[in-house]
């Protein structure tokens, strides 16, 4: 007997995964124990790219997830609701569940986790971080024996395509973000991936498993990138930076709090981050004993994100396969205690900012002074542009707690030569 998949949503990624369950040529033999039994769509009038027997294609989901005869539920649809309902469902009816929905994960895992543990099924999330990048599992299993210090990664695709093409063509900013959706990278609401949100809810679950514990969502600091601007780009360059999308998790060295927060950052020229561009991903993990290790590929599209669901779908068939009486605890999630996560202010980082103010002598002497006051010191400080009469100045802080660097600008802001600070950013 076949192991029978009841897929819900049959978008970018649902078709991506149907496309290659079709396709199983070269491929995994084990795939070919998979029968698409169903597929739960909103329309059933829309013209699909793949081809399906009329009684597979339905509009009641919650048939789906209720059916005997459906041994692993794919959960592709997106969105809350109705997502975190038929996940629970499907689990409290004994279905082993894939997903790539990363939002109902990072708002709702410990309901679906305790609920998969007390039914004695398995929710599998590839696909959720990273699109086609193998990460989850790597850091469920490959590097579990390692203790993590840091997890940074380019997360978003949507984000790093527009970012990328905004630095090397110039681009407008809305101009790609609708070649990111005509191909497929974006959410169906994109404010998600431009906010940081779709970031954040990637680097929740990292870090989660990262380090062993619950992440709350509203504790993880979220900077989209709305606020980066073409100026900005061509600043960071001429000082031998790129700016990037990052999510980073780290733990601090003399506590057992975690930072974990999403913010575009300028990020030195010779880090391996910096060269990650367009749709591409990627997460560099730091741990002890392995040192660095990176994970790159493609973060988002039918394709790469469809590999990540069926090598779920695969690893469940195994395990259906081989029945065992009891959980494999490495595909498991049994977290039951939230990490302690440190507010934004306790943060020591660089910062660039770019000030424009009176064209009038001593400015620069006046924001030295602002910034000495609260110990922040300056890594490098530029004057070249003008805009509108105003002269445009740049600087770069050696490392600097957050807190300190704010007053330090707040203080900056009630200066009579001070026009605006229109861009403040973290460096790497
Ligand atoms: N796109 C990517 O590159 C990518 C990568 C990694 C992870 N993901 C995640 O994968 C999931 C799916 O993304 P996608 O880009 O494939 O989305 P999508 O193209 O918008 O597809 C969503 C599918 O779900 C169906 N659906 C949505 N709400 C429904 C409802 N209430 N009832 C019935 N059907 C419903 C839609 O049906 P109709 O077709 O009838 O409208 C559609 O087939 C999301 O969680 C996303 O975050 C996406
Ligand atoms: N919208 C997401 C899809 C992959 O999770 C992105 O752009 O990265
Ligand atoms: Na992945």
């Amino acid at each position: 007997m076949g192991v029978k998949l009841g897929i819900l949503g049959l978008g970018t990624v649902g078709t991506g995964t149907v496309q290659l369950l079709q396709d199983m040529v070269g491929r995994n033999p084990l795939l070919q124990e998979i029968e698409i039994y169903r597929v739960g769509v909103r329309s059933l009038d829309k013209i699909r790219n793949v081809e399906l027997p009329a009684q597979v294609l339905t509009t009641d989901l919650a048939a789906i997830v209720n059916d005997p005869a459906v041994d692993i539920v794919v959960e592709l649809m997106g969105g809350l609701e109705p997502a975190r309902s038929l996940i629970l469902k499907a689990l409290n009816h004994g279905k082993h569940v894939v997903t790539a929905n990363k939002a109902v994960i990072a708002r709702f895992g410990a309901e679906i986790f305790t609920t998969a543990n007390q039914a004695g099924v398995y929710v599998m999330l590839e696909a959720a971080v990273g699109g086609g990048i193998p990460v989850i599992q790597p850091l469920k299993q490959s590097l579990s024996v390692n203790r993590i210090n840091t997890v940074t990664g380019i997360i978003n695709g949507t984000t790093n395509y527009i970012l990328t093409r905004m630095q090397t063509e110039g681009s407008n900013f809305s101009d790609v973000l609708a070649d990111a959706q005509r191909l497929g990278y974006a959410e169906a609401d994109p404010t998600s991936d431009v906010e940081g949100l779709d970031a954040a809810d990637k680097i929740a679950i990292l870090a989660s498993l990262g380090f062993g514990g619950r992440i709350n969502l509203e504790d993880v600091y979220c900077e989209g990138i709305r606020q980066v601007s073409k100026t900005d780009i061509t600043y960071a360059e001429k000082l031998g930076f790129v700016i990037k999308l990052l999510a980073i998790a780290k733990k601090y060295t003399d506590s057992s709090d975690l930072s974990v927060r999403v913010h575009p950052t300028l990020v030195p020229k010779p880090h391996p981050l910096a060269s990650i561009n367009g749709v591409y991903n990627a997460i560099l993990v730091e741990g002890e004993p392995i040192g660095q290790v990176m994970f790159f590929g493609p973060g988002a599209g039918a394709g790469a994100t469809a590999s990540a669901v069926t090598s779920d779908i695969l690893n469940l068939v195994a395990v259906l396969k081989t029945s065992t009486a009891n959980p494999n605890p490495l595909f498991t999630c049994a977290h039951q205690d939230y990490c302690q996560i440190a507010p934004i202010t306790e943060l020591v980082t660089r910062f660039y900012a770019r000030f424009l103010t009176k064209d009038q002598p001593g400015v620069i002497g006046k924001l030295g002074t602002c910034f000495g006051n609260y110990g922040v010191s300056l890594e490098s400080v530029v004057q070249t542009g003008f805009q509108g009469g105003l002269a445009e100045i740049v600087v770069v802080t050696h490392d600097v707690r957050e807190g300190d660097f704010r007053k330090a600008l707040a203080e900056i802001k009630n200066l009579e030569d001070i026009d605006s600070i229109p861009s403040l950013l973290r460096v790497l």
